[in-house]
């Protein structure tokens, strides 16, 4: 369970004006300026939830998992990762958590994975039998076979990625932090380690707390999302009815044969009028519809149709997850 009640945090800022004069005169006088990046934030997140935490560049995404993981210590407020805080009992609290950050690795550079995740080992005094354990898995889920002898700084940035994730995982954690876990990846990468982080949940129950910009980490994480912005929490809430209430409006693409069929009220063409008498001559054609759900229904929407031409095909899309987030930062002004 991960508490976080009220938590503030505020960087002292070195400021100066460009130029030499300017340099030297802050030698003497030096100004500063405060940088509030947590304000008053809270939120509650159970054993074995996923959560992504999203919220533009600056929000304060990454001073929060920081806390969370024991790096930054708050200026108020207060933070119990399983009943511990995180930053006055550091050894016991990294038991607990696996950290991944993508632009950054935990991988010492010059030797093979191996011998970095002996260390990990040591350090964090996993018994051999439980090493052997999770590294046999680790090495068979994240198919790290041959990597494994292969110093950090020669692998590709996907392979570097699963042998981080692995190293995160080696002690057993029951919460893994994940800020950017896919950044740079190609979309075969994406999808594996986004399966791996699946699986690791539903056989581990493990928590997962995922900062990320790609939103389609977030639609096949996470359930709920928390939105941050300016150093606050904005909403706090279920993915699907975030999404339903930016998505009022239904893209329709309906493949039909005979008779160009007419719009109802709350139904509008997509296509531009020249190509809809293009597809009328034809006989057949596809059309693209948005439908106002406040005004019709989906299913209303497509009986209509059907009553007026034959539908060959037909599917129904509703606003993409990078729409609704444009649509959140927009509505919050953040
Ligand atoms: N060590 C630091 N010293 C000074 N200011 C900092 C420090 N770390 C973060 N900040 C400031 O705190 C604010 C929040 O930063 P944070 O890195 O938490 O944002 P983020 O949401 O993770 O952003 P991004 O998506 O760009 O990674 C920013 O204004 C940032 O400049």
């Amino acid at each position: 369970m991960i508490e976080v009640t009220r938590v503030t945090k505020t960087f002292k800022v070195a400021r100066r004006s460009a130029g030499l004069k300017e340099a030297l005169k802050s030698f003497v006088h030096r100004q500063y300026q405060e940088v509030r990046a947590l304000n008053d934030i809270s939120f509650t997140i159970g054993d074995g939830e996923m959560v992504g935490y999203i919220g533009p560049n600056g929000a304060g995404k990454s001073s929060t998992i920081k806390i969370l993981s024991g790096i930054l210590t708050p200026d108020g407020g207060n933070c119990l990762v399983n009943g511990k805080v995180p930053w006055k009992e550091r050894v016991e609290h990294v038991k607990d958590i696996g950290v991944v950050f993508g632009q950054r690795s935990q991988l010492w550079w010059d030797v093979p994975i191996l011998d970095s995740y002996e260390l990990i080992r040591d350090i964090y005094r996993v018994k051999e039998a439980e090493y052997r354990k999770n590294l046999s898995e680790l090495t068979e889920l994240l198919d790290l076979g041959e990597i494994l002898r292969t110093p950090a700084r020669q692998l590709s940035l996907g392979q570097r990625m699963r042998c981080e994730i692995g190293a995160s995982l080696l002690h057993s954690p029951k919460i893994l932090f994940l800020d950017e876990p896919t950044i740079g990846l190609d979309a075969v990468s994406k999808i594996a380690v986004r399966n791996f982080i699946l699986e690791r949940n539903r056989q581990h129950g493990t928590t997962v707390i995922l900062t990320t910009h790609d939103m389609q980490d977030i639609e096949a994480l996470t359930k709920r999302i928390l939105l941050i912005g300016k150093g606050k929490i904005l909403l706090d809430g279920n993915l699907e009815e975030v999404k339903g209430t930016f998505s009022k409006v239904k893209q329709l693409t309906v493949q039909y044969s005979g008779a160009v069929p007419k719009m109802a009220e709350g139904m509008r063409l997509s296509v531009k009028e020249q190509e809809v008498r293009e597809q009328s001559l034809s006989g057949q054609g596809i059309l693209t519809i948005q439908v106002d759900t406040d005004v019709l229904k989906v299913s209303e929407a497509i009986s209509y149709l059907s009553s007026q031409t034959e539908i060959t095909d037909i599917s129904v899309a509703g606003a993409s997850l990078d729409d609704v987030v444009v649509g959140l930062y927009k509505q919050y002004e953040i």
